[in-house]
């Protein structure tokens, strides 16, 4: 006789064959915030998600930010630090910064975290192949009081003006996992610091993908009292930004995930990253959490 544990988990394991069979050959964007890193048994469980994403024949490419880690290093350094519009102000100090601890330190950690999960992982940046190619941003802020709009000056802070997807191709060709930092250069030849939800939209858009996952360090999209938004309409959100309901870095995730949509990536899902294993269980079972933006 099968003891009902054994069961119970046999079932678990069989519930996910129609979402491998729905994401096979599929890719899926996720974006690693730097929110939701930190942790090193959450993190061995997000590298264990992608490497299993990988193994079951799904195409995944992570695209992470870092943005408290790059806070720290510039405190350690002296440097002052503001964000507006949830970007932060990028002068050429803080750039420098930025590109050795988004490419440099955080990028290299996650492919030894994925590696030693026996997943073959590969760290780029949006300068390798020309993936992302970045103009400078104009940031058009309104003043919630006068409904007056201005233009800030971010600095080197871009806005992907291009993306080749060439080498992203090749290496998923090769079962190799993308792992991305979202630092490009300009025509300019300047570097940018973009953030990491615009980075992982427009690379979502480039490759088509199926699924743009978002993992921060909330459950999803809150309303103002605090409860999580299972689904979200593109005008709805449009709202609460204008409200300030979404605010500091929740806009740029909200922005991509509309941005996204309209460039053909079939669903957008902000998650909780501090949930444990909160990939596989977003896109392997019925248990999906977070909130999906929908047109
Ligand atoms: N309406 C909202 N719902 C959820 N989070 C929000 C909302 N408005 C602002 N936020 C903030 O956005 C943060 C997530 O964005 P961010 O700090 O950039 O995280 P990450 O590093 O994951 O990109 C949340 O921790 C929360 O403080
Ligand atoms: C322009 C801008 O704000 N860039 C971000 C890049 C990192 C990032 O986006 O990290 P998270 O995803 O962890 O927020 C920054 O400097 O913090």
């Amino acid at each position: 006789m099968t003891n009902p544990d054994m069961a119970s988990r046999a079932h678990i394991i069989a519930q996910a064959l129609p979402y491998m069979q729905r994401y096979d050959d599929r890719t899926v964007v996720v974006k690693y915030g730097g929110h939701a890193m930190g942790d090193p048994s959450l993190g061995q469980a997000f590298a264990r998600d992608i490497t299993l994403l990988r193994q079951s024949g799904v195409n995944p490419v992570v695209v992470h930010g870092g943005g408290p880690q790059i806070g720290k290093m510039l405190q350690r350094l002296n440097i002052v630090s503001e964000f507006k519009a949830g970007l932060r102000v990028t002068d050429k100090a803080t750039v420098e910064v930025v590109e050795m601890v988004l490419a440099g330190s955080i990028n290299k950690e996650i492919v030894q975290m994925i590696n030693a999960e026996g997943g073959r992982a590969v760290g780029l940046c949006g300068k390798d192949g020309n993936l992302v190619t970045a103009r400078k941003l104009n940031r058009t802020v309104v003043d919630p009081d006068s409904n007056i709009e201005s233009v800030v000056d971010l600095g080197f802070v871009g806005e992907p003006a291009s993306v080749d997807p060439t080498v992203l191709r090749l290496v998923l060709k090769e079962a190799i996992i993308p792992v991305v930092a979202p630092v490009a250069h300009g025509e300019d030849g300047e570097t940018y610091n973009i953030n990491a939800d615009t980075a992982a939209g427009a690379i979502a858009g480039s490759l088509n993908a199926k699924r743009l996952l978002f993992l921060t360090d909330v459950p999803g999209v809150l309303d103002k009292d605090g409860n999580l938004i299972k689904q979200l309409s593109v005008a709805k959100a449009r709202e609460l930004m204008k409200d300030g309901t979404i605010s500091g870095g929740m806009i740029p995730k909200v922005e991509t995930c509309i941005g996204s949509l309209d460039k053909g990536v079939e669903g957008v899902v902000i998650l909780n990253g501090k949930v444990p294993h909160a990939v596989l269980l977003e896109l392997f079972t019925d248990g999906g959490a977070g909130t999906l933006i929908r047109p």
